[in-house]
């Protein structure tokens, strides 16, 4: 994609100068964007001078008349932030489509809030940054399809997008793509420890373990199989994965891990509850 597939007015606003924000507006500029059609209202100075280096963007201590040129606002604060960040920003959105990235909080919520019922709701993660995210995407009944293709042009600059059609079904991507790249580092973790224990050095241990994650993630999206299918091609009977495998089913791995995601898609819920309204 390249700047043209947004309007070449279109201005943007960030409610939230964090990581996320950052990950956005950074495929944002590697895709032309001009940064003087970016704000950011972030009130921590040393993220506002860090903004202003990394992608020369202007960035302000608080929310203010800047805001009403912004045809899209994307709410990157954190749940527990939400309602403080939004009051000032209200008076001042007027009719823009707004774009959150926060777990949890509902669009019924960001609308009455924000001040404009056309709202979409994604979650992105963290791979957005070297532009490999992966996002879902909810549009709430107010969004026109325009806004719909707007909203996936701007996250498509930090990777690939998916639409869901239940906004509770976002809880589930939360819990699952969301949060998910902390899990890969989990067991990426546990691979680099266990090769170090094994005699390896942790630089070569971590670089066998990111390499077989890439490599494994590549051919999952290339093959037509079903994971269970690629697993078992792995598993050569009374071998060393199958060894490992007995391990982790009597250690009660896999519903362990499944459970994790249910807490995970709970407390998005729980954040949404406590934080939105
Ligand atoms: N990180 C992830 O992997 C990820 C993935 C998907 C979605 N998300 C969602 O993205 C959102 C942001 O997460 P993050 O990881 O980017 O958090 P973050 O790095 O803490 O960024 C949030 C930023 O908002 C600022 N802020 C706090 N109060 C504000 C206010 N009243 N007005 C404007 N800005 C304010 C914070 O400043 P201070 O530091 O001064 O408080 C902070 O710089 C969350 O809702 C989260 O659920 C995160
Ligand atoms: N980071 C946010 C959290 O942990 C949302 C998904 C990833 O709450």
């Amino acid at each position: 994609m390249t700047d043209s597939a947004l309007p070449s007015d279109l201005h943007l606003a960030f409610i939230g100068g964090g990581n996320m924000a950052s990950a956005i507006i950074g495929g944002l500029r590697r895709q032309g964007v001009a940064a003087e059609r970016i704000d950011v209202v972030e009130p921590f100075e040393a993220s506002r001078d860090a903004l202003r280096a990394a992608h020369g963007i202007e960035a302000h201590a608080a929310a203010g008349d800047f805001l009403a040129r912004a045809g899209l606002i994307v709410w990157a604060v954190k749940p527990q932030s939400f309602r403080e960040a939004a009051a000032p920003v209200a008076p001042h959105a007027g009719q823009a489509l707004h774009l959150s990235v926060m777990a949890g909080i509902r669009a019924g919520d960001l609308a009455a809030q924000g001040g404009s019922a056309r709202v979409v709701r994604c979650m992105p993660n963290t791979p957005a940054l070297v532009g490999k995210g992966m996002t879902g995407l909810f549009a709430s009944a107010a969004a026109s399809a325009q806004d719909r293709a707007l909203a996936e042009s701007v996250i498509r600059t930090t990777g690939d997008a998916l639409w869901i059609e239940r906004e509770e079904q976002l809880d589930a991507v939360t819990a699952l793509s969301g949060s998910g790249p902390a899990y890969v580092f989990y067991f990426l973790e546990a691979m680099e420890r266990a090769g170090t224990q094994m005699g390896l050095t942790a630089e070569q241990a971590r670089r066998l373990a990111v390499g077989t994650f890439a490599g494994g993630s590549a051919l999952a999206a290339d093959s037509p199989e079903t994971l269970a299918t690629l697993r078992e091609r792995v598993t050569s009977k009374g071998g060393t994965t199958y060894a490992a495998l007995t391990h982790l089913d009597q250690a009660g791995m896999q519903d362990a891990f499944v459970g994790a995601l249910h807490a995970a898609a709970v407390r998005a819920k729980e954040l949404g509850d406590e934080f939105g309204r």
